[in-house]
């Protein structure tokens, strides 16, 4: 990617951490964002940065091998957005969360952990769609990068038992939306609990997803 290119995707994961974290999706130093560059390189948040005050001159460079080039060091999950990367060759960006609804149905003992939230709306078919549960490992460990990629091929998110989100997107803009999407679908599941809601029928699903291919 060109050098202006580089400039402005370090500008626009500053903004929209800011943007994440001053509407409290993620707290303290929570969370990691990454992109890929056409180089075949990778943009990732630093490790224990908060997500509100990123410095985008400071944002981790990773070459196409994962090897730390630049920038502060690196999110320990480097390898998660790697591995994640590897299975789904058409996203561009990738986004962790530690957004409460998410992680409060990451906590649930009776999910389905092949699809871990009804599909309720056709918003959230359409830029999540099923999302599998991951199950739990400690934050950093290496293989949660083997667990995710048994899962990225098939499903743009997953969902990190007791932890968090792992959203892929074409693009960062679309990465960070289908992350909101999702921590507002967990809220509204979260909010019916027990009322027996009507979800979408497969044939309804089905239709969604064949008009509206996510990546
Ligand atoms: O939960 C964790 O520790 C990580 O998954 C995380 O969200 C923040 O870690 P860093 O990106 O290394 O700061
Ligand atoms: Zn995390």
């Amino acid at each position: 990617m060109r050098g202006h290119d580089e400039t402005r995707l370090r500008e626009r994961i500053a903004t929209l951490g800011q943007s994440l974290f001053d509407r409290g999706l993620t707290m303290g130093s929570s969370g990691n964002i990454s992109v890929r560059l056409e180089d075949g390189g990778w943009l990732m948040t630093p490790t224990n940065a908060c997500l509100g005050r990123l410095d985008p001159s400071r944002i981790a460079r990773l070459d196409r091998d994962g090897r730390w080039q630049g920038g502060d060091k690196p999110t320990k999950e480097h390898f998660l957005h790697m591995a994640m990367y590897a299975e789904r060759p058409r996203s561009e960006a990738i986004v962790h969360l530690h957004s409460t609804h998410s992680v409060a149905v990451s906590c649930l003992p009776d999910i389905d952990p092949c699809d871990c939230i009804p599909p309720l709306t056709a918003y959230y078919v359409m830029r999540v769609g099923r999302l599998p549960l991951v199950p739990y490992h400690l934050p950093g460990d290496p293989a949660l990068g083997d667990a995710v990629r048994g899962l990225a091929g098939r499903h743009s998110a997953v969902l990190l038992a007791n932890h968090g989100p792992v959203v892929a997107g074409k693009s960062l803009e679309a990465a960070v939306y289908a992350t909101e999407e999702l921590e507002e679908t967990a809220k509204l599941y979260l909010l019916l609990h027990g009322r027996n809601p009507r979800a979408l029928t497969p044939e309804q699903v089905a239709e969604l997803e064949a008009r509206f291919p996510r990546d």
